[in-house]
């Protein structure tokens, strides 16, 4: 973990560095993703089943793909009563935050005879994907489908990794179950996702994919853009906080191992105004780093990705955190409500030392599935708005068109479109005559 002083040119080079994560500086692994696409959509099951064989190492058939009951049934069997628990509250705590992003279809009408509206309607059929390599991720599951549910989508189809065993792991599939998944195929990759895009014998086309996975679901969910919906692509994970000499340098410490241990190229970023929290914090991450056991990722993502950066005043120290625009930020200064109406950028905003970021992960209610690699600056957290469309709705009477009948004429001749223009005429003809 680089510790440097902040200034123009150190947050030049960190910026630069921090984009080799990427989707977009991943180059190299676009043919092969392509080549992954292009086989599953000309022979379906047959390429989607050789493409887990190879990389996910599982034998995985048309009779096995799809996940029964009885599997779900074993899975409940087999996860702990107490987990099931923190399940459910977990996903009462995710479902009511979202219900409160719900938006209601509205129409207005006026004296003159108009009616004006947008129509919001839920997607029809959405394919999740829950990432599975590394990690398990039955947390994923709830903060991907409970958004889904919550809109009213009519199917959700989870997608998600086996083990060499070609068996799901019984937390997510339960977790899946309680979320209200309709079905569960058990492929992942780059692969799953061009079977939700296209469509294979086994596994229905979607109108939209989401959920967060590797470089190589990245590519294809950028690649598959276009033919189906995707969400933000959210990529490796990403912590920054911001900390002044009033923060705990053990608590600083333990966030962002926190999500260093997601991946070799996660991030993990410290902004701080005190030399001494710099200097105490790192000690703390070596102390943990000896008992905590996802050690050699974490190692290669502060090596590569994690930084320290000791800025001279608040001001500046928010000034860089808003150009990097981290997926998750914590505040963990004297005042920490009055930083956080001073930032702009960031997946989600932590406050305080009670606030930690796994808090958000598993717990609060807020997504986790967020804006990663300076998209914060545009892109927001997965949420219901992500699973419907709207239309517009228009309506006028025939006398409310003839009272402006002539302007929409005149702007039609102006472009020169007098088939536009004559549609509105053709209405008035009789009028004109008179
Ligand atoms: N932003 C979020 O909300 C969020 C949540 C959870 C996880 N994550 C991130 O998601 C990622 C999960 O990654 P993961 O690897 O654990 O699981 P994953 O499911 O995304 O990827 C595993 C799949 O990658 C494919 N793959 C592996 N090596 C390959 C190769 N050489 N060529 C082609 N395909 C290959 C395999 O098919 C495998 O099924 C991490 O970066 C983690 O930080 C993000
Ligand atoms: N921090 C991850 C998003 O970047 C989400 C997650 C799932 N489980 C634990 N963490
Ligand atoms: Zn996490």
């Amino acid at each position: 973990m680089k510790t440097v002083r902040l200034n123009q040119e150190t947050i030049a080079s960190l910026l630069d560095d921090l984009l080799k994560r990427s989707p977009n500086s991943y180059g190299k692994y676009e043919n092969a993703v392509a080549e992954i696409i292009s086989n599953v959509r000309s022979k379906k099951d047959e390429a989607l089943f050789a493409y887990t064989e190879k990389f996910d190492h599982a034998k995985i058939t048309d009779k096995t793909v799809q996940v029964t009951q009885q599997e779900i049934d074993e899975a409940y069997e087999r996860v702990e009563p107490a987990l099931l628990e923190v399940i459910q509250k977990a996903l009462v705590n995710i479902r009511s935050y979202h219900e409160k992003q719900k938006r209601q279809s509205w129409f207005c009408s006026d004296e003159k005879g108009t009616m004006l509206g947008q129509k919001i309607l839920p997607l029809q059929r959405v394919g999740v994907y829950v990432p599975g390599g590394k990690a398990v991720y039955p947390s994923s599951v709830l903060m991907n489908v409970l958004p889904a549910k919550v809109a009213g989508v009519e199917k959700i189809i989870m997608t998600t990794p086996p083990g060499k065993d070609g068996s799901l792991n019984p937390s997510t599939l339960v977790a899946a179950k309680e979320a209200g998944v309709d079905t569960i195929y058990k492929v992942g990759g780059a692969q799953a996702i061009a079977a939700l895009a296209y469509g294979t014998q086994s596994i229905p086309k979607v109108d939209k994919i989401v959920g967060p996975g590797n470089i190589f679901v990245a590519l294809a969910k950028k690649a598959v853009y276009g033919q189906v919906g995707i969400d933000s692509i959210a990529g490796p994970s990403e912590i920054l906080v911001l900390a002044d000499d009033t923060a705990n340098p053990r608590y600083v410490a333990a966030d962002l191992l926190s999500q260093a241990e997601h991946d070799e190229l996660a991030s993990a970023i410290l902004i701080t105004t005190s030399e001494k929290l710099a200097r105490q914090a790192k000690e703390q991450i070596s102390e943990f780093l000896k008992v905590l056991s996802r050690r050699e990722i974490i190692e290669k993502s502060l090596d590569h990705f994690g930084y320290i950066l000791l800025a001279d005043t608040m001001e500046e120290a928010i000034e860089a955190a808003n150009a990097i625009a981290s997926e998750h930020m914590e505040i963990l200064t004297e005042n920490p409500f009055e930083v956080m109406t001073k930032i702009r950028n960031a997946g989600a905003i932590f406050i305080g030392e009670s606030s930690c970021e796994p808090l958000g992960d598993y717990f609060a209610g807020p997504n986790h599935v967020l804006p990663t690699n300076g998209t914060a600056k545009f892109f927001s957290p997965l949420g219901v708005d992500d699973f419907v469309k709207k239309s517009s709705v228009i309506y006028y009477s025939r006398e409310a068109l003839h009272e402006i009948h002539r302007d929409i004429i005149q702007f039609a001749n102006c472009e020169q479109l007098t088939a536009h223009a004559n549609s509105i005429a053709v209405r008035f003809e009789k009028e004109e005559k008179q």
